[in-house]
């Protein structure tokens, strides 16, 4: 007690009281046992209570009021070091309260001066700033997991109900999250594209941009140019600032690499590049770049022959094919046609307001066609019926002429064909398939290479059922 008076009575002969009370900061002191000796004019307007109520007083009971909490003087005490921490002031502000532990020339505890700074306003700052960051990570993690889980259920969005298909629906989920290169073959319009959509939709890329570059729809000379890009001054007629190539526009997303087989050879190295190291150099570039993407390859020519035959790189062929995904042909999973069908008639009945139906003809027509130009073809087929059509429901006469002959066609060998012996109907259907097929092909050359036979067999055929050949036709075939 005597060392305290000492030190009351040092306080009050100097400046440093006036010093101390002209702080905002909360000064708090107490002796080793946690009495509180002194406080400045900040700490009792913190504490709520007239210094002569606090002075004699021990912290601990003061915690017990509640008047802070925890206090930082007892956690000194408790641990011997000096400490700090977060403290409750009157249940109400926050403060961040260092005690520091003085001791005497002995190392003895002596004393605990607690120095505390208002922190209710930055934390109150910071907690909102926490809660808001909290919540938008919230909503962009539900966002992205509605996006995944609408695309999860993939049947609804892509149409099919084969064998094959509902195989391929699978497979699609696998290949998704793999995050490695996919090969996807198949004919015109059977879906690749939509595919490889999908594919990227259910990936853990999905935040990003799917890219999709058509390689034979851009001219040779400007290929390197739009997926690489270019540096500043790279060619004459270049802009000047440079150009960001699809590649990096792709840059964390998928980059859909659509008709791969007319990519030039020059480039299939530098495709190479990209797929092995994720990097590449623009042109007039003299430093390489990194793009963060995943490719997806498609084509509906024959990559294995186009190596056979020196036009495609075996070792970028050997990369792209990791994971290979092909896409039959409509004709191949005949399942699939009614309710890609009806899918279609309900989108076009609801984008041009029309109540349409197809008859059963119709769809036994449909069913029974060979959909060269697969599920594209379905698609403007129906479109195109569903605003022609006469009437509500579709009948074989809204149909193009092209299918409707395919029908003729049925009905003369089932039914008129009835009075014709089986070699007289198989000689009418023979007639039939190669008028059609030379309309289709044009020349002798072409037919006969599409119907699988040789052309002298064909002219032979032409010969015997006397079919009139359009003078082009036999000058060119
Ligand atoms: N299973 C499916 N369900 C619903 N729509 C489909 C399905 N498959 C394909 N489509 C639709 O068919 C059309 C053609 O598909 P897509 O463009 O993907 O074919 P593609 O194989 O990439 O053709 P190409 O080789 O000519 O580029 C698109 O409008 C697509 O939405």
């Amino acid at each position: 007690m005597e060392r305290d008076a000492e030190i009351l009575a040092l306080f009050q002969t100097s400046r440093f009281i006036d010093i101390f009370n002209a702080l905002a900061d909360g000064i708090y002191i107490s002796d080793a046992q946690g009495t509180t000796i002194w406080l400045n004019n900040a700490s009792e307007n913190l504490c709520g209570l007239p210094k002569s109520q606090l002075i004699g007083q021990n912290v601990a009971d003061l915690e017990s009021m509640g008047i802070f909490n925890p206090s930082v003087t007892r956690l000194v005490m408790e641990s011997g070091k000096s400490t700090t921490t977060i403290q409750l002031v009157n249940k109400k502000g926050k403060f961040l309260v260092t005690g520091h532990l003085i001791t005497d020339d002995q190392g003895n505890p002596e004393l605990i001066v607690s120095h505390s700074r208002d922190i209710t306003e930055a934390a109150r700052a910071s907690s909102q700033l926490e809660e808001t960051v909290a919540l938008l990570k919230r909503y962009s993690e539900e966002i992205q997991l509605m996006k995944r889980e609408a695309n999860q259920n993939l049947s609804t969005v892509m149409i099919g109900n084969s064998r094959t298909f509902l195989a391929l629906l699978d497979l699609i989920k696998k290949v998704a999250v793999a995050d490695t290169t996919v090969l996807i073959t198949g004919e015109t319009g059977v879906g690749k594209t939509y595919l490889a959509e999908q594919i990227h939709q259910l990936s853990e890329r999905c935040g990003a941009p799917f890219v999709h570059v058509n390689c034979s729809a851009i001219p040779e000379s400007l290929i390197e140019s739009e997926l690489f890009g270019y540096q500043k001054g790279a060619f004459t007629g270049a802009n000047h600032s440079g150009k960001m190539g699809l590649v990096k526009m792709a840059d964390h997303g998928t980059l859909f690499l659509d008709e791969i087989s007319d990519l030039p050879y020059h480039l299939q190295s530098k495709l190479l590049l990209l797929l092995q190291n994720k990097t590449f150099m623009p042109i007039g570039g003299t430093k390489t770049y990194t793009a963060d993407i995943r490719i997806i390859a498609a084509t509906n020519a024959n990559l294995l022959e186009l190596v056979r035959q020196g036009k495609f790189r075996h070792d970028l062929y050997y990369r792209l094919n990791i994971l290979p995904m092909n896409v039959p042909p409509l004709r191949e999973r005949k399942e699939d046609i009614f309710p890609l069908l009806h899918h279609n008639l309900q989108k076009f009945n609801t984008k041009h307001n029309q109540k349409r139906r197809f008859s059963a003809d119709v769809l036994d027509l449909l069913h029974h066609y060979e959909w060269p130009g697969n599920v594209r073809e379905l698609e403007n087929l129906v479109e195109r019926i569903v605003i022609t059509a006469k009437t509500d429901e579709i009948l074989i006469t809204d149909l193009p002429e092209e299918l409707r002959s395919i029908n003729e066609l049925d009905e003369n060998i089932l039914t008129l064909g009835g009075h014709l012996s089986l070699n007289e109907r198989m000689e009418k259907i023979e007639i039939e398939i190669i008028t059609n097929a030379l309309k289709l092909h044009k020349t002798t050359r072409k037919t006969a290479s599409a119907l699988g036979i040789t052309q002298s067999l064909l002219m032979r055929r032409i010969k015997k059922y006397e079919i009139q050949l359009n003078p082009e036709t036999e000058n060119i075939g």
